[in-house]
């Protein structure tokens, strides 16, 4: 399968429907006291409002001819009353709808962040990370606000709609149904526009998503980029990313902006045509004018409500394109999962078993073709041999972060993929080829996967692999704040740490991809030290490319051609003068 790249846009693989809005609903049930509270103060703080205009009737029809001066001041003062608690009402409604919409947000961003945690390798190796961020940070803050205020201001307009409809059907029918006759147009231009308004909001999310993820990708890879002197290159791909989302955007605003152009139009044209049948066909016998005042003042009304609801629909369309990421996302399948029934591995030994295991990250492209091998608890095996020959692979389906494409892989006799993730990968200490380093101390990094192990058992982890004098020369020793790139730390430090980080888990089955590469030949040796007592009764597999470092290690595999071309002990290996002899004489005229 093609890489997502920073500049495919993304296919939309689900299609919108109204279930995907169905479970938006999920999140707004949940509000649903907060929302019905917030409903009616809008509703009072509404009604409220709409007293005014009956003091002033009243005022004007009865208190001043009266020349009732007392009543006056009580008018003006029950008048100044209905805007205080007109407005006090609004700021709760705001406040109650601020936190209905973060709470919202919290939820859905809650919900993506424990899905991406349980996403398999195979999701991250498809997508440039900044697609993923783009969804959790930014697109789910765009949809807050329709999710929340959006509904009960939907809610509001149609009621404030029904209400302005009855009362000027009660002034005029025949004047009414000319208010109503705009409507049909209004409802074709936007079935015309529906699906090219929802189309470029689509295409706004890709490219914003687009523009993210080289963001991301440049910023990661900010140190490659001046080292090469690419800046202005990179500047230019970065020109027309932010130039595609302009144009993208443009085009779904034009769409938006037609909306309101049509309803202000059809608006003025229905105000016409009410004086124009009003005072030309129906005349003063039918309508007096004060009906026709009356009558233009509510078409005017009428449509706000429709001009209001189809700012809502805008909303609404730009907040399904960003919707539809955010539940592909949600829906995106755990592939790599606890079977319904699996069980949880029991304590191993330690007996790792490749039962005809074939492999393919990408369907029809093996890496591992039938490949067969028994190691026993406590051996420590060596996988050596090309790059890209599948080392990594290996000790990656041990670990079950993907799955196999046929065959099995057995751990004390257990199948892996019917036993639970945790209790499999909770038995083994992995440490992989980039070490990454967490923001944080060092002690937190090192005690990142045991979060009850003690300050000693952290400083004798670090002491077990040669780590323990390093950390101590900076200021805070084991406090010192790193953060994710390890920019304070040198990268044989770094490997030093993540080896700690290790070995604390006290794991039965240990796998070291490349741990020891970054570090320099003394400390490597005094590690070497370490890790043979820490290797001792623990089944081990070691990747490594420098060949002195795995060569007491009990067996010695060398991958290439999809499986196990040479497998043995480091002498019998030497003694075949086969792939690895030819590897290793070669690695030591190089020394
Ligand atoms: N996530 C992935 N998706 C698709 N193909 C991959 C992926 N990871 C590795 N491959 C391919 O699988 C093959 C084996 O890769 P692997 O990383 O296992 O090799 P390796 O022997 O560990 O290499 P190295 O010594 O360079 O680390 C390579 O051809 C590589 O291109």
């Amino acid at each position: 399968m093609a890489r997502n790249r920073f500049d495919v846009d993304e296919d939309l693989e689900s299609p919108f429907d109204l279930a995907h809005f169905r479970r938006a609903m999920v999140y707004i049930r949940k509000q649903k006291k907060p929302m019905i509270l917030a409903f009616t103060l809008s509703a009072l703080s509404a009604a409220i409002g709409l007293s005014a205009p009956l003091i002033l009737q009243h005022v004007v029809d009865v208190t001043i001819p009266e020349k009732a001066h007392g009543a006056l001041i009580g008018w003006s003062a029950l008048t100044l009353v209905t805007i205080v608690v007109s407005v006090i009402l609004a700021t709760i409604r705001s406040r109650i709808m601020t936190r209905v919409g973060q709470d919202i947000i919290f939820e859905i961003r809650s919900d993506l962040f424990r899905h991406l945690q349980d996403l398999p390798f195979k999701y991250y190796d498809d997508r440039p990370q900044g697609k993923i961020l783009i969804r959790v940070v930014n697109y789910v803050n765009s949809v807050s606000d329709v999710l929340s205020n959006g509904i009960i201001n939907f809610i509001l307009e149609i009621v404030n709609l029904i209400f302005i409809a009855a009362f000027m059907f009660a002034v005029n029918v025949k004047l009414s149904l000319i208010i109503l006759a705009g409507l049909p147009v209004f409802l074709a231009v936007m079935l015309l526009i529906k699906t090219r308004q929802r189309r470029a909001w689509q295409a706004v999310s890709n490219k914003s998503s687009n523009l993210n993820a080289y963001l991301q990708e440049s910023i990661s890879g900010i140190r490659v980029t001046q080292i090469f002197t690419r800046e202005e290159h990179n500047e230019g791909i970065f020109t027309r990313l932010a130039a595609s989302f302009r144009t993208v955007w443009m085009r779904a605003l034009r769409y938006n902006l037609l909306i309101p152009f049509t309803v202000d139009n059809l608006s003025t044209l229905v105000t016409a045509a009410i004086f124009l049948v009003g005072l030309l066909a129906l005349g003063p016998a039918e309508v007096s004018f004060g009906v026709i005042l009356a009558m233009s003042s509510y078409a005017a009304r009428f449509w706000q409500p429709i001009l209001n609801l189809s700012n809502l629909y805008n909303s609404f369309i730009n907040a399904v394109a960003y919707l539809e990421r955010i539940f592909e996302t949600l829906d995106e399948p755990v592939t790599v999962t606890d079977v319904p029934d699996a069980k949880a591995l029991p304590p191993v030994r330690g007996d790792v078993a490749f039962d005809n295991v074939t492999f393919a990250y990408d369907p029809g492209l093996n890496i591992l073709e039938n490949l067969s091998f028994n190691v026993k608890a406590g051996e420590s095996v060596a996988l050596v041999g090309p790059t890209g020959a599948g080392k990594t692979t290996v000790v990656n389906l041990i670990s079950r972060f993907y799955n196999v494409t046929e065959g099995a892989i057995r751990i004390d006799g257990h199948d892996i993929s019917l036993v639970t993730l945790r209790s499999l990968r909770s038995q083994m200490g992995i440490m992989l080829q980039d070490s990454f380093i967490f923001s944080g101390t060092i002690l937190d990094n090192i005690r990142y996967g045991k979060l009850d192990a003690t300050e000693e058992e952290v400083v004798a982890a670090a002491k077990a692999v040669c780590a323990d004098e390093f950390i101590r020369e900076f200021e805070h020793g084991y406090l010192t704040e790193v953060n994710e790139r390890g920019s304070k730390l040198s990268q044989g430090q770094r490997q030093l740490i993540s080896f700690a980080r290790t070995l604390l888990a006290d794991p039965r089955i240990l796998i070291l991809d490349e741990a020891t590469s970054s570090i320099d030949a003394r400390t490597e040796r005094l590690v070497q030290q370490g890790l043979n007592e820490l290797l001792k009764g623990r089944t081990s597999f070691i990747i490594a490319h420098r060949l002195s470092t795995v060569k007491n290690c009990d067996r010695i595999m060398y991958v290439s051609d999809k499986g196990i071309a040479e497998s043995g002990s480091h002498d019998e290996l030497l003694a075949k003068r086969g792939l690895y002899h030819r590897l290793y004489t070669a690695q030591k005229m190089e020394a």
